[in-house]
């Protein structure tokens, strides 16, 4: 068969010769090696001709996305705008195109691939809303995020996410968030007893402001407040830090989240994907890190289910909480509720999505707020008397607040925390200025339409809502600036669901949003009530982009007790 080929190959390459006469003259002296250099060489000439139509004139020129305005390609060959993306802030290249270009740009992605980024809102709303199962998410990110999620409520899609959600709403009603305040006030005070004794040991002269890093002691404080809101059950990761009995979730996230992890190889990543396969220690790392979170999630369903069927359930916040909801409406003989495996995914996502974003608006709160120090000390006086009666040494917040009970502890409620009307301000103000989800991404699933744009089936849609937030026509010039005072104006209140989205909007706007403003809230007061947060000279965070836009190295600020 070979020999065959070959034949035909030598009597092809003579008639050749004999037509172009002297020109050329192909070597005989090994046939098959010349045929395999001809072959290769074709191989050669028709990978490029592919690429370089593919790539090049296709993407760059043909391809229907094109016709929508946006920047040209930068200047390496192949990585479209992916440069410009990766070495600045995260949003800031789609938030300059939007404003040059408008609510809907085309950029280049790497190997030049044609991607949308959309600002406008009635195109949000028709992702977000009117359309918002035939936008998914990438398939890229939905394998990526369920390592750390699970695949819970934020990677499912259509009937079963709809199915889910309606399942899982009454866990977050106003009820239920307003019967959980009370616990959610435990992990603070905690943390606000750790840091004392820390910043104690430090001072060399009474009333020195020392070095704290506050992002470490955030994200702790707020894993115990998931583990206590969603899953009643104390992680105790405050508590533990530092000792043998470390929270292996609080390892497992500050493992997956390093904010200094922005090497060459991560860029190279996202242009090669396979090299996320490379046998590095960080590779290790991570899938150690995932194994952790699946264990540990498997383990705190399991206890969630024993302590349900439990004939005589603890009191206070225990039935209350957002686990044993879903536990109670689960059976899995009548085909009703969430499986086993579906509430440890449920569980997965819950303990990611609650704890490191809520972690990180805080940790940039105070950091703004110790540049404001106006803002601060204002906010300071407003918070401080609601703790007025309260007693921060009453074993309530030491030991086994379900059993305790909050009767007598005089905590404030969900309504007086949620009255305070600068500490509202603040809040929207730091959420809006550092989005800690800075953008998200969606995937046409099939063709679709927006005015005269053909969007094809498989466009990547980057929402980068950082760059609604910063619109100058809407905000005013000082979009970039921290002012709490602009909610009471008419700009800020004339901002519509889809420019102002620090949760998103429409059927997959977040969840969580009502327990994680209040947890905000409630974090943030007890800290001020007892601290005075510095900026520390010299240290400048860049925001990071690790799902959330952490701060980069961790936030450090100068922190000393309020006389
Ligand atoms: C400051 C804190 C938080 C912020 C800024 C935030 C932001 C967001 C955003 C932007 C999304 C949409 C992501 C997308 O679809 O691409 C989202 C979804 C979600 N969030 Fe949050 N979140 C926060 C806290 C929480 C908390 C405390 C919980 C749970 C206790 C939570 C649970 C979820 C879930 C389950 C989804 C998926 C919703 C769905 O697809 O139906 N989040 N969040």
């Amino acid at each position: 068969m070979l020999s065959a080929y070959i034949e035909n190959a030598q009597q092809l390459i003579q008639t050749v010769e004999k037509r172009l006469g002297d020109r050329i003259t192909l070597p005989y002296v090994n046939t098959e090696v010349s045929l395999q250099n001809i072959l290769l060489s074709a191989g050669i000439t028709g990978f490029i001709s592919y690429a370089v139509s593919k790539y090049i004139i296709y993407r760059l020129y043909l391809h229907p996305l094109n016709k929508i305005p946006g920047p040209s390609t930068g200047w390496f060959p192949l990585l479209g705008n992916f440069r410009e993306i990766f070495s600045e802030e995260s949003g800031v290249p789609h938030k300059r195109w939007a404003e040059k270009y408008g609510g809907v740009v085309r950029y280049y992605g790497p190997w030049n691939q044609p991607r949308l980024s959309v600002t406008d809102p009635e195109m949000l709303k028709q992702i977000l809303t009117t359309h918002v199962y035939d936008y998914t998410k990438t398939p890229q990110g939905v394998k990526f995020l369920g390592q750390i999620l699970g695949h819970g409520l934020l990677v499912t899609e259509g009937d079963v996410h709809r199915r889910h959600r309606k399942m899982l709403n009454p866990a977050f009603s106003l009820q239920a968030i307003r019967e959980l305040t009370p616990i959610l006030f435990v992990p603070p005070v905690q943390l606000a007893e750790k840091w004392m004794s820390e910043i104690k040991t430090k001072q060399t002269r009474p009333d020195e402001a020392v070095e704290v890093v506050v992002s470490h002691g955030l994200s702790l404080v707020t894993l115990d407040e998931i583990g206590l809101g969603a899953f009643g059950q104390e992680f105790n990761a405050v508590r533990y830090d530092g000792t043998d009995k470390v929270n292996k979730l609080s390892w497992a996230y500050q493992t997956i989240f390093d904010p200094s992890d922005r090497g060459i190889l991560m860029f190279l990543t996202q242009i090669f994907p396979f090299l996320q396969y490379l046998p590095v220690p960080r590779r290790f790392e991570m899938e150690r890190a995932f194994k952790t979170l699946h264990d540990e999630s498997k383990h705190i369903v399991q206890l969630g289910i024993e302590r349900a069927n439990e004939t005589t359930t603890k009191s206070g916040g225990f039935n209350n909480h957002l686990l044993s909801l879903m536990i109670r409406n689960s059976d899995d003989e009548k085909g009703q509720g969430f499986t086993a495996e579906e509430l440890r995914n449920q569980c997965l996502t819950f303990l990611a999505a609650g704890h490191e974003t809520t972690a990180v608006s805080l940790s940039w709160c105070l950091w703004l707020l110790a540049q404001h120090q106006d803002i601060q000390d204002a906010l300071r006086a407003e918070v401080t008397p609601l703790f007025e009666n309260v007693n921060t040494d009453d074993p309530v917040f030491q030991d086994n607040p379900f059993e305790l009970g909050f009767d007598k502890a005089n905590i404030p409620s969900y309504e007086d925390i949620n009255n305070l009307h600068l500490l509202n301000n603040v809040c929207r103000e730091t959420s809006r200025l550092i989005p800690v989800v800075p953008l998200t991404t969606r995937y046409a699933s099939k063709d679709m339409v927006f005015k005269n744009h053909f969007i094809p089936k498989g466009t990547i849609i980057f929402l980068p809502i950082i760059a609604s937030h910063h619109n100058k026509d809407l905000w005013g010039e000082d979009a970039e600036e921290f002012r709490p005072s602009r909610w009471d104006e008419q700009n800020a209140s004339k901002a519509g669901p889809y420019e102002y989205l620090p949760f998103l909007a429409g059927v997959r706007s977040c969840i969580g949003s009502r327990f994680a403003m209040i947890e905000l809230k409630i974090i943030l007061s007890v800290l001020l009530m007892k601290f005075q947060f510095f900026e520390k000279p010299g240290f400048v965070p860049t925001k990071a982009q690790r799902i959330t836009l952490r701060p980069s190295p961790n936030m450090t600020l100068l922190v000393k007790p309020v006389k």
